[in-house]
């Protein structure tokens, strides 16, 4: 499902289905897959979740760690919080560990990791301009005035027809 609406902020929408969310998550699997032999993943809660446990899956991976960081009330960006860091032992620098999250925007959430993990493998299934270059692997870029709704933030309703003025 491809749709382009202008949320209440100016910013493009983007909403993504389970189905489209799933291939992506796979695609992003097959490309780790050629990457590397992995000890286990680290998600970031809580985007990183649902695609970190698709990879998993795919990957037969069955170590999963989380590292838990917030930075965001909606769509606006507050400073960022370290809930929780690295729990399992062994992770060390992370060399060997995939780390997935459901995208880069600008990219603070993705310093953050490399602090904790300077060795590991960041992977998104989305990226922005501004953080691309912060990842090792994406699966699909974005503009940087679009806002992504994943589905686990939508539920079906009502829609303006178009020459209502509902997409650009
Ligand atoms: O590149 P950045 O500008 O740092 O933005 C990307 C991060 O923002 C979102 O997380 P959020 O802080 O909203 O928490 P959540 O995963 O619990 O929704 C998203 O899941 C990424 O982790
Ligand atoms: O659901 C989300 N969509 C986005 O585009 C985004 N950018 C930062 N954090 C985000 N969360
Ligand atoms: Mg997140």
């Amino acid at each position: 499902m491809e749709s382009w609406i202008m949320s209440e902020n100016s910013k493009r929408t983007f909403p993504v289905s389970w189905e489209e969310l799933h291939r992506n998550a796979k695609a992003l699997a097959w490309r780790l897959l050629e990457t590397h032999s992995w000890h286990g993943v680290i998600a970031v809660t809580r985007g990183g979740l649902v695609p970190a446990a698709i990879v998993a899956r795919e990957l037969d991976l069955r170590v999963i760690d989380t590292v838990c960081i917030s930075s965001y009330d909606h769509q606006n960006q507050r400073g960022l919080q370290v809930l929780k860091g690295i729990s399992a032992d062994g992770i060390g620098d992370g060399a060997g560990w995939v780390v997935v999250d459901d995208l880069v925007d600008t990219g603070a959430t993705a310093v953050e990791i490399r602090k904790m993990l300077p060795k590991a493998h960041l992977a998104t299934i989305y990226a922005k301009p501004l953080g691309k270059p912060l990842v090792d692997t994406y699966v699909t870029e974005v503009s940087q005035d679009t806002w992504i709704h994943f589905p686990w933030d939508l539920e079906a309703q009502y829609a303006k027809p178009i020459k209502d003025g509902a997409r650009d």
